[in-house]
């Protein structure tokens, strides 16, 4: 530790200090007055002792007694606030470090909610850096920055003690301070070091525990524990982890043993700073030099020395601590540098937005080569549905998320009203958008919680009131029954014990667990009452794929009544992606993606004229259909 890391070292130290901010005053100030009384009980113990065995030494036989009160009652005194403080430290360091914590995560939280779009926070590096800065004890290693700023505030009332128990032995000889202190100096920096090295080799066994946590997951989860019991996979699973925790972590197991080798060297220095010292003191009493009250003195007070600066643990915990302040430096300047948002954002045109245009798009996901999107031209209209149709993997649900604004493209520009939307607001731009996503969420709240959702925070568009300003509970009724009969809800909720109350989540009390196209079902509701509350157009990401046939035809039907003017006020846009083009036929306009780029645009009857790729996919789905129905009816025929 040369004097740029030593003062390195001190910087990050007052700088962990400097968290106890978040504790509060009262609590922070109380941690640090108890752990100084503590440690400065050890130097003062030397002192006291000092004083007591000098006086039953130079006391008369008659006197001894009395005279001895006075420095027993010291005594006394020095240890009680030993132990009171030893009794108020545990909880205080519960509060405060529980404060801190809490303190940070809300911080972390704020950070990572910040980027509003989706490619930093999907960037592996940024993944592997919130990992660390979540500091979660997953695995009993990791340092909380609560846990290092108590370790701080015991390691810098470690130091005060030193101090103290320094001038201690000055006042008895002043050569005793080099004797003990620089072996005790050097025995910090070793444990300092492997406390470094021991932080930064777990740092690169989290990629293992990364990879571990995805089995281990899986091994208790619900959902995946019908796929591993159906392909008796619980073994191979068990192996891997095995295996893989095994690679991952064979660094710290070297490092453990290192560490043991210099423990070794450790004691060795506490022999190299303690038995000259003591040596000398005893052959000065010997001569006549020192006293006994001076040898007690200097017995006790050098070896608390090596105790106070010598604790691996605290040091551990710092160095953890230090390593977690860096990473949040790092995520927070990654955040930033990736957030390039325009200088000045451009309010979103409100209820009377116009139309939405690709221009030239191009898209590549951050981190990957291949172009996802290329040339995407194409206008989307509010009144009117659009449907967007290809195979898997064409890069359909790649629009939609550029849509939304969670990507920008890489090339070209998508403009709102004629304004680039990267310079629009996105809070703004989301109001005006209501999605379902492929994957949509399936909260474990109740079924009007789920779908009042849709409503967002602060509502959507002109005039509406948002789920913080009113509460779930508060919602429009006459808004939800609509929404539930046009997804279809209505006749599910009626089915459940407890109606729109009922939770979504088996876990809980009173709840249920829905099946993939009931959930459907409720996804679709979410996204329709965001178009009750304002939202102009309705995004919809395969919103009937696990709908049998019927149910989806029916769906269509209403989601098309969506484009109709309601309360004076345009009909929403509805943008449609969807593999059965069965149902999309009747959109006003359908394209059709082909390896990220629009190869067929027009509607139905025009495409199929066209005889290219979609009257060809379609006719396939269109035979395959005719010929279900006929074994239905052959079937039937048969049993008929
Ligand atoms: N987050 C991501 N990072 C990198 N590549 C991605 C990401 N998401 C999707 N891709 C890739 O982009 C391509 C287009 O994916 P996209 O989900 O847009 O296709 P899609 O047309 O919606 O497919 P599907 O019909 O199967 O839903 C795919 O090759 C996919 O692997």
């Amino acid at each position: 530790m040369g004097p740029t890391h030593g003062t390195g070292t001190l910087r990050t130290l007052a700088r962990i200090l400097a968290r106890l901010r978040d504790a509060g005053a009262v609590p922070a100030v109380a941690l640090v007055a108890v752990r100084l009384m503590e440690r400065l009980v050890t130097p003062v113990t030397a002192v006291a002792l000092a004083a007591l065995v000098g006086t039953l030494s130079g006391a008369g036989d008659t006197g001894t007694v009395t005279a001895a009160l006075l420095p027993l009652g010291f005594l006394a005194l020095v240890m009680l606030a030993g132990h009171l403080g030893d009794a108020a430290a545990e909880p205080l360091e519960y509060l405060v470090s529980s404060r801190i914590d809490g303190a940070h995560r809300d911080r972390v939280a704020r950070m990572v909610r910040e980027p509003s779009e989706l490619g930093t926070l999907e960037a592996p590096q940024t993944q592997a850096l919130i990992r660390q800065v979540r500091a979660d004890p997953e695995h009993g290693v990791e340092t909380t920055p609560g846990d290092g700023t108590t370790a701080a505030v015991r390691v810098a009332a470690g130091l005060a003690g030193v101090a103290v128990t320094c001038a201690v032995l000055a006042s008895f000889a002043w050569w005793l301070v080099p004797i003990v202190l620089v072996p005790a100096l050097v025995t910090v920096v070793l444990r300092y070091r492997l406390a470094v090295a021991g932080a930064a080799t777990w740092v690169s066994a989290i990629g293992g525990e990364q990879h571990v946590d995805v089995w281990r997951r899986a091994n208790v989860s619900a959902a995946e524990g019908k796929d591993i019991r159906v392909f008796g996979l619980r073994d191979w699973m068990v192996d891997r982890m095995q295996s893989r925790l095994g690679e991952s972590n064979a660094p710290l197991w070297r490092h453990v043993e290192h560490r043991l080798r210099v423990e070794w060297l450790m004691f060795v220095l506490v022999l190299v700073g303690l038995v000259p010292a003591y040596l000398l003191v005893t052959l000065g009493s010997l001569e006549g030099a020192a006293t006994v009250a001076t040898q007690t003195a200097v017995l006790a007070a050098g070896a608390t020395l090596f105790q106070l600066l010598g604790n691996g643990w605290d040091l551990y915990q710092l160095a953890g601590a230090g390593r977690d302040l860096r990473a949040t430096d790092r995520l927070a300047s990654e955040i930033e540098s990736a957030g390039s948002a325009p200088a000045q954002r451009v309010a979103a045109p409100g209820a009377a937005v116009g139309e939405v245009r690709f221009e030239g798009v191009g898209f590549r996901y951050p981190g990957s080569e291949r172009m996802v999107l290329e040339g995407v031209d194409l206008t989307v209209r509010p009144g009117e549905l659009l449907a967007v149709v290809g195979l898997n993997g064409a890069g359909k649900s790649t629009l939609i998320k550029l849509l939304c604004g969670l990507y920008r493209p890489t090339h070209g520009r998508i403009t709102v009203d004629g304004t680039d939307l990267a310079a629009v607001d996105p809070g703004q731009w989301r109001a005006l958008l209501s999605v379902i996503f492929q994957d949509f969420d399936r909260y474990p709240l109740s079924v009007r919680e789920n779908v009042v959702l849709g409503r967002g925070p602060d509502g959507r568009g002109s005039g509406a009131e948002g789920l913080g300003r009113t509460g779930p509970d508060e919602v429009g009724d006459a808004d939800l029954e609509h929404v539930a009969r046009t997804s279809g809800l209505a006749d599910i909720v009626a089915g459940l014990p407890a109606g729109w109350d009922t939770p979504l989540s088996r876990g809980r009390t009173g709840g249920v667990d829905l099946s993939g196209g009931q959930w459907q079902q409720v996804a679709l509701a979410r996204a329709l009452y965001g178009v009750r509350a304002g939202a102009r157009f309705l995004v919809a990401d395969e919103p009937t794929a696990h709908l049998d046939v019927r149910t989806e035809f029916r769906l269509f039907e209403r989601l098309a009544d969506q484009r109709a003017e309601r309360d004076g006020r345009d009909g929403a846009g509805i943008v449609l992606i969807s593999h059965r083009l069965s149902t999309v036929r009747r959109a006003d306009r359908i394209v059709l993606l082909d390896g990220g780029r629009i190869t067929e645009e027009g509607t139905h009857p025009e495409l199929m004229a066209l005889r290219g790729t979609y009257a060809d996919l379609f006719e396939t789905q269109a035979a395959r259909f005719r010929n279900d129905n006929r074994a239905t009816e052959a079937d039937r025929g048969d049993t008929a």
